[in-house]
């Protein structure tokens, strides 16, 4: 499969004065392929939506790009101007927030909304993007779409108004598609809905999609490919199902482990001890070996590269390196 989007080691940092620069994002390398599902995981704080953000050019006046490329078909996103930026974010790559309330205008009904933007960015009249509006909430499985088409957002419920903006950011025909948090706010089973809709959108018409979320009991059902963050850093990187079988990093076991539905019920959840660190003052060595119980002198004084295993994972860990020299495989412990 061809890749569509290459970020190639992209650091981004917030604040203005050089000296007083805090890196939240260091050195990530990820790539999506066409019609792939790929899942950004990690605690709050990691830097997820910092680098969601950035593919969209959206990141806020204080954050920058210091270091790396975005490859989107081809095109170095970073270089391109505002008005080239804006174009693509309009046509080929959509957007879904976790917030959808702030995302729809709240005086103005949804229809309005919907044929608004489709007659904008599709150069169609309203009559036909009226049928079209009323068509894509159809495929969402919004029963009754022109009675919602009559609402405004906050007559409708937390899970109806995450499906307008899935049908909103569909319209486009993205190639794709980014949804940072996109059920949080909802409850399990309009959860479960929605990550169906979004693994449809897959199947039916080859949209990438970024699934950025903390809970990685969440996505694990829908992504091929996953990327692990911690403290601003990928620490692994690579197939879903190898990483979900056998994760290599610890964080990723730990993460892994503390997800109910991923464990045997009878076995025991895992915590992980401590916080992760502050991004102004991150640990020398590996940023995880604070809270590693694997850590020893090297974790403390290098950071680790990344390695790939024999099934193709990229992780950072120097434990793994190590294993994977004297076993012929990546797994630790
Ligand atoms: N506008 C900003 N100015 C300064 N620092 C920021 C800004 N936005 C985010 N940060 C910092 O960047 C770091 C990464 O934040 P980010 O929102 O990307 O993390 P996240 O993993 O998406 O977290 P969450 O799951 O809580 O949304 C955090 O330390 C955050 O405080």
């Amino acid at each position: 499969m061809e890749t569509l989007l290459d970020i190639k080691n992209l650091s981004i940092a917030f604040g203005n004065d050089l000296n007083q620069q805090v890196r939240v994002v260091s050195d990530a390398n990820i790539q999506l392929r066409y019609g792939e599902i790929l899942g950004i995981v990690g605690e709050s704080g990691c830097g997820k939506t910092t680098l969601a953000r950035c593919i969209l050019g959206l990141l806020p006046p204080s954050g920058k790009v210091v270091g790396g490329e975005i490859d989107f078909c081809g095109k170095d996103l970073l270089k391109l101007d505002k008005d080239s930026k804006r174009e693509i974010r309009g046509k080929e790559v959509g957007m879904i927030f976790q917030d959808s309330m702030a995302a729809l205008n709240p005086v103005r009904k949804i229809g309005v909304q919907f044929t608004e933007t489709l007659t904008a960015r599709m150069g169609i009249n309203k009559v036909q993007a009226k049928a079209m509006a009323i068509e894509l909430l159809t495929k969402v499985k919004l029963s009754n779409p022109t009675e919602i088409m009559g609402r405004y957002s906050f007559q409708l419920s937390g899970g109806m108004r995450q499906r307008v903006m899935i049908a909103m950011a569909l319209a486009l025909k993205p190639r794709l598609l980014i949804a940072d948090e996109p059920t949080t706010a909802l409850d399990v089973t309009v959860q479960a809905q929605i990550l169906k809709e979004m693994y449809s959108l897959k199947e039916q018409f080859g949209t990438s999609i970024i699934l950025v979320s903390h809970n990685l009991g969440v996505v694990y059902q829908v992504v091929d490919t996953i990327a692990v963050m911690y403290a601003g850093t990928v620490v692994e990187y690579g197939a879903s199902s190898e990483i979900f079988n056998k994760p290599n990093h610890p964080y990723t076991k730990a993460l892994i482990g503390s997800v109910p539905s991923l464990k045997e019920s009878q076995e025991e959840l895992i915590s992980i001890a401590g916080t992760p660190p502050m991004l102004h003052s991150l640990p020398d060595g590996c940023v995880f070996h604070p809270r590693c119980r694997f850590a020893s002198s090297i974790c403390r004084l290098k950071k680790p590269n990344n390695i790939q295993t024999v099934t193709g994972v990229q992780v950072a860990c120097h434990k793994v390196k190590q294993s994977a020299a004297k076993e012929g495989e990546g797994n630790i412990a």
